[in-house]
């Protein structure tokens, strides 16, 4: 099988896998990454003005909204992806848990052309399946391997990958482009991970 056929088929059954977990305990997954990402402050780094960047959940993505709620009542300043083009990196514009959004592609939500571009020390990306290395397994566009390249590029920035538990796999199929994540923050745990 290529690279290509076996990431396409680990998709669709990341879809159903997803599903389940979200079914069971998705608002109660929901709450419980809050204290394990606030115990993980100080070894991020985050200060009052750090600019956290998050996502609108999709599908059955795991919901990080009441975390981000949590984060900005600590002073973080959050922001989400707005995609600009196909092929292209994703830009961040800054928002605050109150402000309107606008439908973007995909059924996705993002902050009004108005709200100024940010660059995000903290990244939290949505996923379909990670593994112990960093290794991540998304839609398919390549937009967080080249949004990641780019802030990295241009600076420090932490990728963590927020997930359900049962997202990992033992190890994903990687190619030169994919961007490993700093970090993995499930229901269960966070932790640090790497090659
Ligand atoms: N919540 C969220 N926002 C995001 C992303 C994401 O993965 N999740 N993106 C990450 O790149 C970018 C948008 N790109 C996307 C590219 C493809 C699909 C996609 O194929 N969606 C499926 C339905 C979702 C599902 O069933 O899991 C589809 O339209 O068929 C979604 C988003 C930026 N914003
Ligand atoms: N830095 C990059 N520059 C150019 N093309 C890239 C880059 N990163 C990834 N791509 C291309 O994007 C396409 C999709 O990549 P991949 O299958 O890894 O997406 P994904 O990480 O699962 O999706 P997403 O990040 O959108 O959730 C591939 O054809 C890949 O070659």
């Amino acid at each position: 099988m290529s690279i290509d056929t076996e990431k396409l088929d680990l998709r669709r059954r990341m879809r159903s896998l997803r599903l389940i977990a979200d079914q069971k305990h998705g608002p109660e997954a929901a709450v419980a990454l809050i204290p394990l990402f606030m115990a993980q402050l100080d070894a991020l780094g985050f200060r009052a003005g750090s600019v956290v960047a998050g996502y609108w959940p999709i599908a059955t993505e795991i919901d990080i909204r009441p975390l981000l709620a949590r984060l900005e009542s600590r002073g973080a300043v959050c922001a989400l992806p707005v995609v600009v083009e196909a092929g292209a990196a994703l830009q961040f514009r800054r928002w605050a848990l109150i402000e309107d959004l606008e439908d973007g592609p995909h059924g996705t939500r993002q902050p009004m052309a108005a709200a100024p571009i940010v660059r995000p020390q903290i990244v939290l990306v949505p996923l379909l399946a990670f593994d112990a290395e960093g290794g991540r397994l998304g839609q398919g566009g390549g937009y967080y391997d080249r949004t990641l390249a780019a802030l990295r590029a241009d600076g420090p920035v932490t990728a963590i990958g927020v997930g359900y538990a049962l997202q990992e796999r033992a190890q994903l199929p990687m190619t030169a482009t994919d961007q490993r994540l700093d970090w993995i923050l499930t229901e269960d745990a966070m932790r640090q991970v790497g090659p």
